[in-house]
């Protein structure tokens, strides 16, 4: 029934499915092979494993099941992959379309780190301006234009509207992040938003790309780590231009579950 109505894609979903879980099951399989119990473990699925050891022992395995440690290390690819991937290809279309702020962020990445310094958590709080950016490309990215969906636990009144215990809620961040209220010309890119009148970077806790509460993103802090890293260190050693002089790809998003700008092309040029 449903490959009739996803023309054979939800066959073919479920065999990659299959292949991916294969794949992992390998892995698994190798870290058994070559784990040590008594040492610390060298990564996720040793940690996973030990403790799954430790529980045998007490006959109390719960969810610490092998089946549960596919799925997790599944989950974490599938959602920590795709999601800082077109993130970072975002960030490279607006730089493109928008050069005086890529040059911006160039001009501050030469004056406090250099070309040649590798970059730092520690440098964060000393690159406003590309902190800034970052913040930016979050609000008007709206990676998860319909987020993840939620059950209401208990009856919730908001705002004078009743929600009934059971029903499914659809968050919809872009009705904050492009709300032209709190962010004039929203779909305009600028970083200057977010920076005071001395230059110091302000964050804005109206921007919400991880959502909230207790099933909020689980990788947000390693998500920002890496957009800040991978980011700064793009534009440190490159300069994005577009591939024909003054043809600026649009920006235009494809959407399915993530909103990702659709296929484009660009030179990076090293900055030596
Ligand atoms: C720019 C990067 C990312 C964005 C914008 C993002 C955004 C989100 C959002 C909106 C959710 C749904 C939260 C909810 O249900 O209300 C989510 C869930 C989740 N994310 Fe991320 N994410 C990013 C990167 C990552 C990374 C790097 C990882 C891990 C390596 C990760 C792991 C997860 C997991 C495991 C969940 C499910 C949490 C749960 O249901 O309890 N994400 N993410």
């Amino acid at each position: 029934m449903l490959d009739r109505i996803f023309g054979g894609g939800y066959k073919k979903g479920l065999e990659k499915n299959d292949e991916i879980l294969e794949f992992l099951r390998k892995e698994v399989d190798e870290h058994k092979k070559t784990i040590d119990y008594e040492n610390e473990p060298r990564d996720y699925i040793d940690a996973f494993l030990k403790e799954m050891h430790r529980r045998e022992k007490e006959n109390n395995l719960e969810e610490f099941t092998e089946h549960q440690l596919l799925i997790s290390i599944y989950d974490l690819f599938s959602a920590g992959l795709d999601t800082t991937a077109t993130t970072s290809r975002t960030f490279i279309l607006y730089m493109l379309n928008y050069p005086e702020i890529q040059a911006k962020i160039h001009s501050e990445l030469d004056d406090v780190i250099g070309r040649e310094n590798s970059i730092t958590m520690s440098d964060q709080s000393r690159l406003p301006y590309l902190n800034a950016a970052i913040q930016e490309l979050q609000r008007i990215a709206v990676l998860l234009p319909l987020g993840v969906q939620h059950i209401v636990l208990e009856d919730v009144n908001m705002e004078g509207y009743k929600i009934p215990k059971g029903t499914t809620v659809v968050p919809q961040f872009q009705s904050v992040h492009l709300d032209e209220e709190l962010y004039p010309n929203p779909e305009l890119f600028d970083p200057e938003r977010h920076l005071d009148k001395n230059g110091a970077f302000i964050k804005d806790d109206r921007i919400i790309p991880f959502s909230l509460g207790k099933r909020a993103c689980l990788g947000e802090s390693l998500a920002k780590m890496e957009l800040f890293l991978f980011l700064s260190h793009l534009l440190q050693k490159f300069e994005f231009r577009p591939e024909i002089s003054g043809k600026i790809p649009p920006i235009e998003y494809n959407t399915v579950f993530l909103r990702s700008p659709k296929a484009f092309k660009c030179c990076a040029f090293p900055r030596n």
